[in-house]
């Protein structure tokens, strides 16, 4: 890179100095109005603070529901569930390919027993609650809905998110099972039954995240994002739904990294852009133009070197999110470079959150930083840049056919490229890792999970199937693969048979032998 040339993470060049001439016409915009550029509500931040949703799950659902309790004891004002990687890709954890995997990334569910246990002591119609789970989001969903039920909550109350996300699965994060069509048709069965059953849960989060820290950039970040909400609006619109039910329910999850300003451009332009696309698809209830959304702290900003030093690039995020109008955040622990987050690493995390919301002012008026030059400017040419790159996704038939194709996973692998090499050759600088290096030894505890948890979950199993009605569970498993076949909402099917305790992997399994497995 040249030295007197300045780049966003986008490459988008920057001026030393931004001018009125660069910022476009003033519009007027007030926030919560479309295209929501300003942000969904009027009042932002004044009126309710984004929510502070740790990510948390590891080990056994007793584990992480003590670390739920003690969240909750600390301020965060939703939960979010971490799953381990045989629950995201359905396979309980007596299953010979769970070896080793049981607990690790996030906690274990086998059945609604687990749940039970997950969420003791936590009323659900009082908590919002966020399922980080794609391929397998039918059945969590059917879990938290069944052990609602069991509470007594108002189903018209309940409220969460669950991720839902197939296409990013395929395009970027891993934990798929079915090919895309048939996972396109759960997504939209959870579309249309969610609307009449649970009116409140957001049933999908269409996520940027895992995209981002894959190696894209901003742009792409957004730019493959909106064309994957876009495939899904498709989708539902050709099941016959209404894009103004459906669409108020459709959520969205973004990273944050640390070029300050060229994030809040980019949360900017992502709510104007949505509007638009979801006006044009069709959307006349503002609600279902508006974009809201979830944003978590960038993983792959983080270093193990210097670990506390991520303190800082955390706080940088935060700022980043806030001042671009999150509706949701969850923040890093310090030494998630190297393990999931200790007790104290995470309370220092949420303790971060809490400082930019109630000490640094920055909460007080809506949409800050508008009519800044250099943010008027830079949010039109992420815009720009975004819009160029929808219309090459477009081309080649939409997120689908371009995931096949293998179109999106190049430009975000070429990213990723691009990216590494400015980092060898210091033309990025990241503090501790390519400047200011120290030779140290840090002695941060952590958090490490036993390999027992599997004998523990293998127990819990074996005990479960000798006490439930296993005629009912082989009757409710056969029904579940009727409706399947044909194309009956599978929903109705899933809840009853979660109730009966059928298993996370026998459910997922009576798909996958209507529907077969992705390679
Ligand atoms: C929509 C969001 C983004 C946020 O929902 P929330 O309920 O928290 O917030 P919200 O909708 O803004 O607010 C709740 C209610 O308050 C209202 N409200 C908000 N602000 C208001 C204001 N100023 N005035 C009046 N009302 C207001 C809203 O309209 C809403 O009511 P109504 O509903 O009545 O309108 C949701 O989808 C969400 O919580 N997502 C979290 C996703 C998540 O945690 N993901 C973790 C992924 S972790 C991961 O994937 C990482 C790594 C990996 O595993 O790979």
């Amino acid at each position: 890179m040249n030295n007197d040339k300045r780049y966003t993470d986008s490459g988008i060049e920057i001026k030393s100095l931004y001018t009125s001439a660069d910022a476009g016409k003033d519009t007027g915009e007030q926030p919560g109005t479309f295209p929501f550029t300003r942000g969904i509500q009027p009042d932002m931040y004044r009126g309710k603070l984004w929510t502070m949703r740790q990510y948390a799950g590891f080990s056994t659902a007793e584990e992480s529901n003590k670390r739920y309790h003690y969240l909750l004891s600390q301020g965060v004002m939703g939960l979010s569930v971490a799953f381990d990687l045989p629950t995201q890709i359905g396979y309980d954890s007596d299953h010979p390919l769970a070896e080793g995997e049981v607990g690790k990334v996030g906690v274990a569910i086998d059945s609604l027993e687990d749940i039970e246990m997950l969420f003791d002591g936590i009323k659900l119609e009082e908590v919002s609650t966020s399922m980080t789970i794609n391929a397998t989001g039918y059945i969590l969903l059917a879990f938290y809905v069944a052990l609602a039920k069991k509470q007594g909550a108002d189903l018209s109350k309940i409220t969460g998110t669950i991720q839902n996300d197939i296409l990013k699965e395929y395009a970027a994060r891993g934990t798929y099972i079915y090919p895309p069509k048939p996972s396109m048709r759960i997504i939209t069965d959870i579309f249309e039954w969610c609307s009449k059953t649970i009116p409140k849960w957001n049933t999908i989060s269409i996520s940027g995240y895992h995209i981002r820290e894959a190696g894209s950039t901003a742009a792409q970040e957004i730019a493959f994002t909106l064309s994957n909400g876009k495939a899904y609006v498709k989708a539902a619109l050709e099941k016959g739904l209404d894009i103004n039910v459906f669409g108020k329910r459709l959520s969205f999850f973004f990273n944050a990294h640390n070029n300050l300003f060229e994030e809040v451009a980019k949360f900017r332009a992502a709510r104007r852009m949505w509007a638009t696309i979801m006006k044009e698809l069709g959307a006349t209830d503002v609600k279902a133009q508006m974009l809201r959304f979830h944003t978590q702290t960038g993983g792959s900003t983080l270093t193990a070197q210097q670990p506390l030093n991520n303190v800082s690039r955390v706080t940088l995020q935060t700022l980043a999110a806030v001042l671009g109008g999150t509706q949701s955040l969850h923040t890093n622990g310090y030494d998630e470079a190297l393990s999931l987050p200790t007790e104290e690493a995470a309370k220092i995390a949420l303790r971060t959150q809490q400082i930019v919301a109630f000490e640094s002012g920055v909460t007080d008026t809506a949409d800050p930083l508008a009519g800044s030059y250099f943010i008027e400017a830079l949010t039109n040419e992420v815009e720009a840049k975004a819009l160029e790159i929808i219309n090459q996704v477009d081309a080649l038939g939409g997120s689908v056919s371009a995931i096949e194709s293998g179109f999106i996973q190049d430009e975000i692998a070429k990213s990723a490229y691009i990216y590494q090499q400015q980092v060898e050759r210091q033309e990025k600088i990241i503090v501790g890792v390519n400047r200011f290096v120290v030779d140290e030894k840090y002695n941060t505890p952590l958090l490490k999970i036993d390999d027992s948890i599997r004998s523990l979950q293998v127990e819990k199993l074996r005990a479960l199937k000798n006490k439930r009605n296993n005629q009912q569970v082989a009757a409710y498993l056969s029904r579940l693969s009727t409706a399947v076949k044909s194309g009956e909402n599978i929903m109705p099917f899933v809840v009853d048979a979660v109730e009966q305790y059928c298993t996370l992997g026998e459910i997922a399994d009576c798909l996958r032998n209507e529907f077969g497995e992705y390679r």
